[in-house]
């Protein structure tokens, strides 16, 4: 077989090309394809198992995400050099391939947590196309889900959308992206953040001062607090992103209506967040197959899929607290992974 050449984007390439409202916009279709059961609808379609761990003693794991997801348009038509047709459709076929050490951040040098990569393939040849760097392109996807789950289950109940006050509970990599991705695609009176070390919120604080000019709101105020219940006071909206196996976030800290995007605590999720919050929430999944095998334990109302939403099958609440309890999926990885690399190649085509 005559050898065969694929690109390597690294993560100073991605940076370049990064567009929230793009991301944004392929993140949905990947939760649209989850629930979408009638793949003639027009609608995007996807097929995707449960990941699966391989365990190195207690160190840590490697995670293996394949997925296959159809008819996705990589550009909103707003984006398109002729926004009146319809977004051209194409396919995605990938597989992340992340593992999770919890000691690297305390090595010397530091290392992430987490370290992944996308192979990106061909969906007709099935020929490697592309590796991509993910550790930036996880915090992308992860923080574009929870800001179209949160569009999708928690704003259609707010009626004015000018006066929003977001929370950051962990401002490691993921409590940064969620903070610059919501920042950048929504408007924040103030944006509030914790974090166990103090000294990493107030260096959030500082990148986030400096974005604040191009973001929603060049007002915004950005404030580090002492404690969780400090941070979660008068929030409409919450980020939970921290490894804690503990519960830091409880009933008596949150308004009455209130969304919370919990995303952490690694291999076991929902240790965030106190059984008083899962008792009284309404919880919104990315995928029932994850759900079954890495939700078996939590004792709460599971209405549905993030997709089924958009897709109008499930009916949100209009007050209370609401969970987008994300696990993160394959398919958010196939899209990314082809957006960037449509993009890159696209750039390429130009010459630039
Ligand atoms: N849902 C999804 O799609 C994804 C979820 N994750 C999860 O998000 C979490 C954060 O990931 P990164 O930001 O990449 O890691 P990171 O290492 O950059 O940040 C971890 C944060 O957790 C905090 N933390 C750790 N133990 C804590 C404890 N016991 N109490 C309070 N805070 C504690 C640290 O202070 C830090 O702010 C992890 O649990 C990770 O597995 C990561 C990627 C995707
Ligand atoms: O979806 C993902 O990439 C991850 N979820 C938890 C750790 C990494």
């Amino acid at each position: 077989m005559a050898s065969h050449r694929f690109v390597h984007l690294v993560e100073s390439e991605l940076i370049k090309l990064t567009n929230w409202k793009e991301i944004n916009h392929v993140l949905e279709q990947a939760f649209v394809s989850v629930s979408n059961k009638d793949k003639s609808s027009g609608q995007p379609y996807s097929s995707q198992p449960a990941r699966s761990f391989v365990h190195v003693g207690d160190a840590g794991a490697l995670l293996c995400m394949p997925a296959f997801l159809g008819n996705i348009s990589v550009k909103s038509d707003s984006s398109q050099s002729n926004p009146a047709g319809p977004a051209a459709r194409t396919s995605s076929l990938a597989c992340k391939l992340i593992t999770s050490f919890k000691d690297n951040p305390s090595r010397n040098p530091s290392l992430p947590d987490i370290i992944g990569n996308i192979f990106l393939f061909d969906e007709t040849t099935g020929q490697l196309q592309a590796t991509l760097e993910a550790n930036y392109l996880t915090g992308l996807r992860t923080a574009a889900a929870s800001i179209v789950a949160t569009e999708q289950v928690f704003l259609p109940r707010i009626a004015d959308k000018s006066k929003l006050v977001l929370g950051i509970i962990g401002t490691g990599v993921q409590g940064e992206f969620h903070a610059m991705g919501f920042m950048k695609t929504h408007k924040f009176v103030q944006v509030k953040l914790w974090n166990r070390t103090k000294a990493r919120s107030e260096q959030l604080k500082t990148k986030l001062t400096q974005l604040a000019p191009n973001s929603c709101n060049p007002d915004v105020n950005i404030s580090v607090h002492d404690s969780p219940e400090e941070c979660c006071t008068n929030c409409d909206i919450i980020v939970t992103a921290t490894s804690s196996s503990v519960p830091i976030v409880f009933k008596r800290f949150l308004k009455q209506n209130v969304h919370i995007n919990a995303i952490g605590s690694g291999l076991q999720h929902h240790t965030e967040l106190a059984q008083d919050i899962y008792d009284e929430c309404s919880v919104f999944i990315d995928y029932w197959n994850g759900a079954k095998a890495e939700l078996a334990t939590l004792k709460s109302t599971i209405v549905g899929e993030v997709g089924e939403v958009v897709l109008k099958q499930k009916v949100v609440p209009s007050s209370g607290i609401t969970v987008f309890q994300s696990l993160g999926m394959a398919v958010e990885d196939a899209a990314i992974g082809k957006l960037f690399y449509s993009k890159y190649m696209e750039q390429l085509n130009k010459g630039h």
